[in-house]
C-alpha cells in the first residue's frame, strides 16, 4: 500500500516497524463543544485507513486523544459556570453519541485525556530541561526551538520565515519568538497542578508526544490530523519528541484536507459550521460519513445541502443493490455454474480487485466507492431469478466485505410492524404442522434482525431489541 507521507512530500510505501501490527495516533477533539463536520472528517478518514490496514490482516493499535485542557475548555466553563472537568466529561460524552452514529469503531479505540497524564507530561519535559532542550522562566517552560537544527522539517518552512508569517505574540520570557510552551504558570480562576517549576497546566503541543510515547512507544507507524495541525501543532510534538528520545517520533504523517463552507474553512471560530449533531436530526449520519469518503482525503470538501443530498442518493443506490441481492438470494436455487456464470464470478472478483487497487493508492475510497457502484451495476444488469444463488452469493458477500472497510451499508432495514407480523403467523401455521425446522428458522432469522419471539399462553409476543 502506497501513503503520502507529508514528511517527504511523496507517497511512499507502507511498511510498518513491526511486521504485523501498526500504531496510529490521531489527534482528537477539544472537547468544549459538539464536534463540527470538518472536525469529523479525520475522525472518518483515519477510522477507515485503520479498518483498511486491519482488513490486510495487521492488528492496529488506535489512538485518539482527548484535549481537555486550553484556554477554549476554560473559557467555556467560565462561561457556564462550570469546571473544566464537567465541561469536559459533558461533550466527551457528546463525542461518543456522534462517534456511534457516524460508526467509528470505538470499541478498540484509546481515547486517553490530557488532564489523566500530567505526572507523565512533568516529567516529559524535566527530561526536556535535563537535556537542555527547554528553558523555565517565570513559572513557565518554553521549548528552544533554536537547539534544532532541523525545526519546520515537517512544513518545510525555516525559522525566519516563520517569524516573518507568524503573527508572533511578545512574550519577554521566551528567549526567541519562536519557542514554544510546554508549562503555563498558573493564573487567578484556571485549573492548575503542581511542578518543578510551580503551579501551572501544560501546553497544548506536549500532551500528544506525551501519550503517543507512553502508549504507543518512541516510534510510531502513523501519525494522522487535519493538514491545519501540520504547523505549528506537528512541527513542535516532532521538537518535543525527537529531542527527548533521539528517535524519529513518527515514520508516516498523514493529513487530509479541510471541509470548508463557501470555500472558507470550516471552523468554530468563524462561525461558519454545521455541528454533526444538528445534521444528524435530519439525516442518518451514516450519510455523512459517505460524503466525507466520496471525495479523496487530502483534497478540499466544500460542504452545502446539495452535497449531502448527492450523498445521500448514492448511499440508497448502494442500499437497494444490496437488498436486490438479497431478494435474490431467497429466491435464486443451487445450480451446476455455466462457463456464462464462472465469467460473472470472475467479474466480481475483478471488482473486489479494483477497490483493492484503489485503496492501496494513498486511501483512494472515492475509486473505492465507484467499484462498489460498479458492482451493483453489473449484478442489476446480470443476474435474474435463474442466476445460482452462488453467483449471487459472491456478489453479496464482496458488496458487505468492502462496504465493512468502509463503514457504510451498516443498517439492518428495520422490518415494519405488519411484516413481522406476518412472519409469526408463518411460524405458528409451521408448529401446528409440526415443521419444527422451519419454525426455528424464522424465529432465527427475525432475532437477527432484533426482534426476540417470546412463546406465552396468551400467544406468541414478540419485542425489539
Ligand atoms: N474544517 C476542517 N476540515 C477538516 N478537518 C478539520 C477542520 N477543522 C478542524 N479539523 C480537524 O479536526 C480535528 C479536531 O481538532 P480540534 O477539536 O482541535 O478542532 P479545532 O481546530 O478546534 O476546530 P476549529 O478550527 O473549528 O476550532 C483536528 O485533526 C483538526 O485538524
Ligand atoms: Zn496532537
Amino acid at each position: 500500500m502506497k501513503l503520502y507521507n507529508t514528511l517527504t512530500r511523496k507517497k511512499e510505501d507502507f511498511k510498518p516497524i513491526r511486521e504485523d501490527k501498526v500504531t496510529m495516533y490521531v489527534c482528537g477533539p477539544t472537547v468544549y463543544n459538539y464536534i463540527h463536520v470538518g472536525n469529523a472528517r479525520p475522525f472518518v478518514v483515519f477510522d477507515v485507513l485503520r479498518r483498511y490496514l486491519e482488513y490486510k490482516g495487521y492488528e492496529v493499535d488506535y489512538l485518539l486523544n482527548f484535549t481537555d485542557i486550553d484556554d477554549k475548555m476554560i473559557k467555556r466553563a467560565n462561561e457556564e459556570g462550570k469546571t473544566v472537568k464537567e465541561v469536559a466529561d459533558r461533550f466527551i460524552g457528546e463525542y461518543l453519541i456522534d462517534a456511534k452514529g457516524l460508526n467509528l469503531k470505538e470499541e478498540t479505540t484509546r481515547h486517553p485525556r490530557a488532564t489523566e497524564h500530567i505526572d507523565d507530561i512533568i516529567e516529559f519535559i524535566k527530561g526536556l530541561v535535563d537535556k537542555g532542550y527547554a528553558y523555565s522562566a517565570n513559572g513557565d517552560v518554553y521549548f528552544d526551538v533554536t537547539k534544532l537544527e532541523d525545526y519546520g522539517k515537517l512544513s518545510k518552512k525555516n525559522i525566519e520565515e516563520l517569524i516573518s508569517g507568524a503573527r508572533v505574540q511578545i512574550n519577554e520570557n521566551k528567549r526567541h519568538p519562536m519557542d514554544f510552551v510546554l508549562w503555563k504558570s498558573e493564573k487567578p480562576g484556571e485549573p492548575s497542578w503542581d511542578s518543578p517549576w510551580g503551579k501551572g497546566r501544560p501546553g497544548w503541543h506536549i500532551e500528544c508526544s506525551v501519550m503517543a510515547r507512553k502508549y504507543l512507544g518512541d516510534t510510531i507507524d502513523i501519525h494522522a490530523g487535519g493538514e491545519d495541525l501540520q504547523f505549528p501543532h506537528h512541527e513542535n510534538e516532532i521538537a518535543q519528541s525527537e529531542s527527548l528520545t533521539g528517535k524519529p517520533f513518527a515514520n508516516y504523517w498523514l493529513h487530509n484536507g479541510m471541509i470548508n463552507n463557501q470555500n472558507v474553512k470550516m471552523s468554530k471560530s468563524k462561525n461558519n459550521f454545521f455541528t454533526v449533531r444538528e445534521i444528524s436530526k435530519e439525516f442518518d449520519l451514516e450519510i455523512i460519513r459517505f460524503l466525507i469518503l466520496s471525495g479523496h482525503y487530502r483534497k478540499p470538501i466544500n460542504f452545502s445541502r446539495d452535497l449531502v443530498i448527492q450523498a445521500k442518493n448514492g448511499l440508497d443506490r448502494l442500499y437497494n443493490g444490496k437488498k436486490n441481492l438479497e431478494h435474490l438470494m431467497d429466491v435464486c436455487e443451487d445450480k451446476e455454474l455455466t462457463d456464462n456464470d464462472k465469467d460473472m464470478l470472475k467479474a466480481i472478483e475483478q471488482f473486489k480487485a479494483q477497490f483493492i487497487e484503489s485503496m492501496d493508492d494513498d486511501l483512494n475510497t472515492p475509486d473505492g466507492i465507484t467499484a462498489l457502484f460498479e458492482l451493483v451495476k453489473y449484478a442489476n444488469s446480470n443476474f435474474s431469478h435463474e442466476t445460482p444463488k452462488s453467483v449471487v452469493k459472491k456478489a453479496y458477500d464482496v458488496l458487505v466485505e468492502l462496504s465493512n472497510v468502509l463503514g457504510i451499508l451498516s443498517k439492518q432495514e428495520e422490518l415494519l410492524d405488519e411484516e413481522i407480523m406476518e412472519l409469526i403467523e408463518k411460524r405458528n401455521e409451521a408448529r401446528k404442522n409440526k415443521n419444527y425446522e422451519l419454525a426455528d428458522k424464522i424465529r432465527d432469522e427475525l432475532k437477527e434482525k432484533g426482534i426476540i419471539l417470546q412463546d406465552t399462553p396468551q400467544g406468541v409476543k414478540w419485542k425489539r431489541v
